[in-house]
């Protein structure tokens, strides 16, 4: 309590200075003019000498703006050289196992559930610096079996997509395969046409702009938990068959993040080359 009232008061008086700070500013910009024509002492400029660097700083930028306009220069970002990478699946699937151990080389048992995580990582290749971010995702269970699985905002950011299932549980690879379904599903339907029921239309209207926005990005499918033989529920035969159904955009691995690195390893950056290529037009082996 004692704190809080403490930092209200500095908050307060450091607002009041730079209130007065940028007033009296305003007031000698105002009165600039005079006080440059008149030949005796420039009170103003005294009192604040922040005022010429000031003015000089407004000269710069008029000059850099004139430079950008004069050349027609854009003041747009340079297109951003991260590649995002969306991380999907069903809860407890072990989508964080999975890129923790890529990131750090690690197995660690446990992580927090329950929101989005965002890891970002750099990688180097030829001297260039990759910034590789991943955004694992947390899915509640209720998800499972709906058709709205993917986030067309997430899938809009993402340049590649990993969609990760547990073999031991069948409820997770479902959930998997509607998840591809729905990137892949083609709608031809007019999304405007009045005539469709308003649940149709809403279906339609989302599948339109999923598709849109997914335009055969780079796709890696992982059956992950495979030391878990014994609890096995989705055979390699289920798995390889969604591999052939969508070969020409998916690739497929069976692993076990807690078992090893290299399967891990080798799968991302094959799926981080393809995001470089399709992103770049070149490639790029990490
Ligand atoms: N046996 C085994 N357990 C694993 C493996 N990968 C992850 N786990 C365990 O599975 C559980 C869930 O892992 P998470 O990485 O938190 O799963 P998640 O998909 O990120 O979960 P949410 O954030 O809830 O969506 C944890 O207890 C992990 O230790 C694996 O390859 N084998």
């Amino acid at each position: 309590m004692v704190n809080y009232k403490r930092r209200g008061t500095v908050h307060g008086s450091l607002a009041e200075i730079s209130a007065n700070r940028v007033y009296s500013t305003r007031l000698a910009i105002k009165s600039n003019k005079s006080e440059d024509q008149s030949d005796g002492k420039n009170v103003q400029a005294l009192k604040f000498p922040c005022i010429a660097m000031l003015r000089k700083s407004m000269q710069n930028l008029k000059i850099s703006v004139d430079h950008l306009q004069k050349n027609k220069l854009s003041l747009v970002k340079p297109k951003s050289k991260s590649l995002n990478v969306l991380v999907l699946g069903a809860k407890n699937v072990g989508k964080s196992a999975l890129i923790v151990r890529f990131l750090t080389r690690r197995f660690i048992g446990d992580y927090m559930s329950g929101e989005d995580q965002r890891y970002e990582h750099t990688a180097t290749h030829l001297k260039n610096h990759v910034n590789v971010v991943f955004l694992d995702t947390s899915d509640s269970e209720s998800n499972v079996g709906s058709d709205n699985v993917v986030d067309e905002k997430k899938l809009a950011w993402a340049d590649g997509i990993i969609v990760v299932y547990d073999v031991g549980n069948l409820l997770t690879f479902e959930y998997a395969q509607g998840v591809i379904k729905a990137l892949c599903k083609k709608s031809s339907e007019n999304s405007d046409s009045a005539s469709l029921p308003l649940t149709r239309r809403n279906e339609t209207v989302y599948s339109q702009k999923i598709y849109k926005n997914f335009r055969n990005k780079p796709l890696l499918l992982i059956g992950n938990k495979a030391d878990l033989w014994h609890n096995r529920r989705v055979t390699v035969l289920e798995g390889q068959s969604i591999a052939c159904k969508y070969h020409d955009i998916l690739d497929y691995e069976e692993l076990s993040a807690a078992e090893g690195y290299d399967a891990v390893q080798k799968c991302i950056n094959g799926l981080l080359t393809k995001v470089t290529k399709s992103k770049n037009g070149r490639s790029l082996s990490l």
